[in-house]
């Protein structure tokens, strides 16, 4: 797990580095500048063909302590040979004293600098690199005037981008207050990851990320003594090895036993899915409660599975209330269509008396947004809920529109969570899980799981982890997001972005689960 930090987290991290352990601001932004050129120069001695002296690299700059980054930056490559500019933007006044410092040694070196001119903009066709270093952690309005021509500039160049820190125009938080921004083949970011960087739209404006450790005196472990707010955090691969160790005494009751209540009169596949996906993750023994149409074709697909049934006449509620008291796990939804009969089941499971997880999905979610007592049923529900909208039923949920809620998926699931007492996976390109006081954002997967299915194949990966022992629901339910998006990742590999669809997701679960050691004697 790593944290994912804001400009307000950082700015702390800094002051408590350089105020209270005494560490120079210029040595860190020695070794800043120094973790830039170098990354710089690595690309740079790939264009095998050309020596130095060709090489073009142009840094730009305004004059805060991201642009004095930037002038060391351009002083260590200008003393390796490079031909480089120094392309400054900015008031007249003096910049920081981090910039007038380095911006002195520049002067004494000689090295050509240029100051740009609003509607005079220097073409920088030129250049094999350009550094940005104009806005860094310090962005704090939206980027106009002389700034705003100069990223359209950068942007419009075939150069390849470095941005310092953060592409300038971006913010390190989860609320953007530019829409000018430069779009960065690769951004060197200082320290830790930012929560701006890894949401989107910013994740495809800073390219690849190089996080690069500068000598902050705070690391990844007492980063959370220094902060008052419990940060953002992404889950890595070394947290799969978190799932703890299957009993070698175990048998398939306890292992987890979930029930699924999927699936209509017309639609039996996400059935199917997450019945699947659910054995693919450990589950002991899977429980479909289904419409009578789906049986044969599930019992085809995943024979490992048990199946209930209702029809058009009963809904068969008995039956299910007793296997609701049976599961340690249910996921309702998937498939099951709007109406009075589904209603009638998903009012069933949330009355049940169990105390199993609830997972709650896709038609689940409609029937709750379209039936507010539905909230009153959660709040007595005996064990942890869970609820995975994506963003369109976030929306009917909460009457925000699409817009409103990829533009602030943090904040609308923290607020979701809190306001009914339920883990939210709000499913995205990123996801963020999170209940009153965790917030985990997701780096995995890819746009070819934009997919019918792939959603339901998550419910069975989050019953799986609700399963394996964790005491944390929450860290479990954001390592089934991020275990799903690797098995998304794997598709993305053997059956490529266009060609994946959801059942190779499931299938692909036991290569992550393998290649990560979970495969336990
Ligand atoms: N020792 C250290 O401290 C270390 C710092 N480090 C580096 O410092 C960076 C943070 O530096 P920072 O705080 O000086 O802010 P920065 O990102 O340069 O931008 C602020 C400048 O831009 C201006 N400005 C803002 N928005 C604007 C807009 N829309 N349009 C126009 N102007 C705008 C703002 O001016 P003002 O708001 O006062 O008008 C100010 O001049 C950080 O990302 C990292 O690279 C590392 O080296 C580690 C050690
Ligand atoms: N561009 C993307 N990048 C990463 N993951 C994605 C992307 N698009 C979709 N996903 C993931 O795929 C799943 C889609 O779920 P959902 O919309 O419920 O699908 P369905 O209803 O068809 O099952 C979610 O887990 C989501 O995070
Ligand atoms: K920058």
């Amino acid at each position: 797990m790593k944290y994912l930090l804001d400009s307000v987290a950082m700015k702390k991290i800094d002051e408590y580095s350089i105020k209270t352990t005494g560490i120079p601001s210029v040595v860190l932004m020695e070794r800043a500048a120094l973790s830039v050129s170098s990354f710089v120069e690595k690309l740079a001695y790939n264009k095998k063909d050309s020596g130095k002296k060709d090489i073009s690299i142009c840094v730009v700059c305004t004059k805060g302590n991201n642009g004095a980054d930037g002038l060391a930056a351009i002083r260590q490559l200008y003393l390796h040979g490079y031909k480089t500019l120094v392309y400054e933007a900015g008031r007249k006044e003096p910049g920081t004293d981090e910039y007038e410092l380095q911006k002195n040694i520049i002067k004494n070196l000689e090295i050509p600098f240029e100051c740009a001119v609003q509607d005079n903009i220097l073409p920088l066709d030129e250049y094999d690199f350009i550094i940005d270093a104009m806005f860094g952690i310090g962005l704090s309005r939206d980027v106009t005037g002389v700034y705003a021509q100069i990223i359209d500039e950068i942007n419009r160049v075939s150069a390849v981008k470095v941005a310092v820190d953060i592409p300038s125009g971006l913010s390190a938080g989860i609320v953007q207050v530019s829409n000018k921004k430069v779009k960065a083949d690769y951004t060197v970011t200082f320290g830790f990851d930012k929560t701006g960087m890894v949401l989107y739209p910013g994740r495809k404006y800073a390219g690849k990320v190089i996080v690069s450790d500068i000598g902050f005196a705070v690391s990844q472990d007492n980063v959370q003594k220094i902060l008052e707010n419990n940060p953002a955090r992404m889950i890595e691969k070394k947290d799969i090895l978190m799932i703890p160790e299957r009993e070698a005494d175990g048998n398939k009751g306890t292992s987890g036993k979930v029930l699924i209540a999927a699936g209509s009169r017309s639609m039996g596949g996400a059935a199917f899915m997450s019945a699947q996906s659910a054995y693919r993750s450990g589950c002991g023994l899977v429980r479909v409660f289904t419409h009578e149409n789906n049986k044969n074709a599930l019992l085809t697909l995943v024979p490992e599975s048990i199946c209930d049934t209702y029809n058009d006449k009963n809904s068969n509620c008995d039956e299910l209330t007793k296997w609701c008291t049976w599961a340690d796990c249910i996921i309702a939804g998937p498939g099951l269509s709007v109406s009075g009969q589904s209603e009638e089941i998903v009012k069933c499971i949330l009355q049940s008396g169990s105390d199993a997880t609830l997972i709650l999905d896709a038609d689940a979610l409609n029937i709750i947004s379209e039936n507010e007592e539905y909230y009153e049923y959660i709040s007595r529900y005996k064990g942890k809920v869970i609820m995975t909208p994506h963003v369109g039923e976030m929306s009917r949920l909460t009457g925000k529109s699409v817009g409103q809620i990829k533009g602030n998926s943090v904040e609308t699931a923290l607020c979701y969570s809190k306001e009914h007492g339920v883990i939210c996976v709000l499913k995205d390109a990123a996801t963020v899980v999170c209940d009153h006081d965790n917030i985990y954002i997701n780096t995995s997967g890819n746009c070819g799981m934009a997919t019918g299915g792939s959603g339901d194949v998550l419910t069975g990966v989050i019953a799986g982890m609700m399963c394996a022992g964790f005491d944390d629901e929450c860290f479990a339910a954001a390592l089934a997001v991020y275990i799903h998006g690797c098995a998304g990742d794997m598709c993305r590999k053997n059956q490529g972005i266009f060609s994946m669809k959801a059942w190779d997701i499931a299938e692909s679960l036991s290569t992550v689960f393998t290649q990560n050691n979970t495969d336990y004697n």
